[in-house]
């Protein structure tokens, strides 16, 4: 089974809400909202992933040191097995603004489960819930 690597972010605003980005069309699980984030690239370390994902999906410029680990998911899918961790990050610069026309949306921790995830993200609402409430 191959184990794929993916980083992915909770970013919290002033409100202690969690942004939820909707996968694209034409993707694998598209329609399911998740935590922005994405692959690494070759040789990238997962913080240098992150940054990059989150400033080509989210226009935002975040650094390193305001990623701070939460959790993560081990998944198994039906083609390979999914290790994400879960970052939490308050402090970027520059205003959320999507750039591959996905919907995001702000929500409670709590409200989390209103939403269809990836099956992999169910674990990662409980420990949210527990730091934002
Ligand atoms: N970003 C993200 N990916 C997730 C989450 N939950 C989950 O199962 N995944 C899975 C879906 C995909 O199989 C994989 C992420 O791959 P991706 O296709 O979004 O990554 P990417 O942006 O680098 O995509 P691409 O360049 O290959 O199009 O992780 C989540 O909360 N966030």
């Amino acid at each position: 089974m191959k184990l794929l690597l993916v980083v992915a972010c909770a970013l919290v605003d002033a409100d202690n809400r969690v942004l939820i980005a909707q996968r694209p069309e034409g993707k694998q699980l598209a329609g399911l909202w998740e935590f922005p984030g994405g692959k690494l690239d070759p040789g990238e370390r997962p913080e240098e992933a992150l940054i990059r994902e989150l400033a080509e999906e989210l226009s935002i410029a975040v650094k390193a040191p305001c990623l701070a680990p939460l959790t993560f998911a081990s998944h198994a899918y039906d083609d390979f097995h999914l290790l994400m961790p879960l970052y939490v990050c308050r402090k970027w610069e520059g205003f959320v603004a999507p750039t591959e026309g996905q919907a995001v949306k702000w929500v409670r921790a709590r409200d989390l489960r209103q939403y269809d995830m990836p099956p992999a993200d169910a674990p990662l609402v409980s420990p949210l819930i527990d730091l934002l409430g």
